[in-house]
């Protein structure tokens, strides 16, 4: 694989660099100012989104963002406190939610039914064939789900949600924990899909994945805080770069002083602060370094972005 700004060659882009989000496309979903509050904590405010059919739309956020409950009130399983939802076509109700593959963070499958059981069910409740297992996944069809690899059985979850031909397909972490060649395959699966016209809606944590994406989503607290291609949301924020013998102890003092302080293999990488402030913690610590400014990278703008937000 490459740098981590690079393309990855196991997860290469399709040679879409062009990002595909001028279209016109006809609109798979939409969220209209959406808000969900439970009690007094409010977990999503006032989102509005749309994803078209064709489009691969990567919903991005720290844990806690509001990506889980914000898919939960699309696809229609949590009303929404305010605001209201349109899924190919209208309300999601039971009917609709029949045309949308929606892979959630646990899975959805029975650990305690082998995987051909577990394929034979979800294809009945869709009324759709029982889909045939790829040469990784045959080795597994009288094995209790529970005991296969997570990689594995996320692939088979996802196959599963592929039986019945959704329009729509909504991903929850579709990757989390999965070997990178299990996640190029996932991901050579979405890239067919969003060519057959299915509207595609997925939350990663890898951003070489949110590289893939046709347009992004970036929630902070509960608020779209920021849209667009990875170049638009990063704009011209800029990071500083520190270069330093002792990266170890130049992030232990970063941290300490609260800086925003990113360890990126040995690279000590600082977001949002101005170059003063992380010289005066290095004096302080009897730390040497030459601090440059750089092009931020979209991690750097996602915690610039979640700072503000945070008040
Ligand atoms: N049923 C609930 N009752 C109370 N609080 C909830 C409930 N569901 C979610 N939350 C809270 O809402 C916030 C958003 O949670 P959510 O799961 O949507 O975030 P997320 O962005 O999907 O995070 P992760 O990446 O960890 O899945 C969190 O603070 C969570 O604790």
């Amino acid at each position: 694989m490459t740098g981590r700004h690079g393309r990855d060659a196991l997860t290469g882009r399709h040679g879409r660099d062009a990002l595909r989000a001028d279209t016109v496309r006809a609109t798979a979903l939409r969220a209209d100012r959406v808000t969900r509050r439970f009690g007094a904590f409010t977990a999503v405010s006032g989102v509005s989104i749309e994803v078209g059919h064709g489009e691969v739309v990567g919903l991005l956020g720290a844990n806690g963002a509001g990506k889980t409950t914000l898919m939960r009130m699309l696809l229609g399983l949590l009303p929404p406190t305010e605001g209201g939802v349109t899924m190919l076509g209208g309300p999601p109700n039971r009917e609709r939610r029949r045309r949308v593959g929606y892979l959630p963070q646990n899975l959805g499958l029975y650990r305690d039914l082998t995987l051909a059981e577990n394929l034979e069910f979800i294809s009945g409740t869709y009324g759709a064939p029982v889909p045939v297992l790829p040469g990784d996944l045959a080795g597994y069809a009288t094995t209790l789900v529970g005991a296969m690899p997570l990689g594995a059985q996320r692939q088979a979850a996802f196959l599963a949600e592929l039986s019945h031909r959704p329009e729509l397909l909504l991903l929850d972490e579709p990757t989390s924990g999965v070997d990178a060649l299990a996640r190029a395959r996932l991901w050579d699966t979405i890239r067919e899909q969003s060519d057959a016209s299915v509207g595609v809606l997925v939350t990663t944590h890898y951003m070489q994945e949110a590289q893939q994406c046709d347009r992004l989503l970036l929630m902070s607290h509960g608020e779209l805080v920021a849209q667009g291609s990875e170049a638009d949301i990063i704009g011209d924020t800029r990071a500083l770069s520190v270069r330093t013998d002792d990266w170890a102890a130049t992030f232990a003092a970063l941290n300490a002083a609260r800086v925003p302080v990113i360890l990126d293999s040995r690279a000590v990488r600082v977001a949002d602060t101005d170059s003063e402030t992380v010289r005066a913690v290095l004096d302080a610590a009897g730390l040497t370094a030459e601090i440059e400014r750089v092009p931020a990278t979209i991690e750097e703008r996602m915690l610039v972005l979640a700072r503000a937000s945070a008040g």
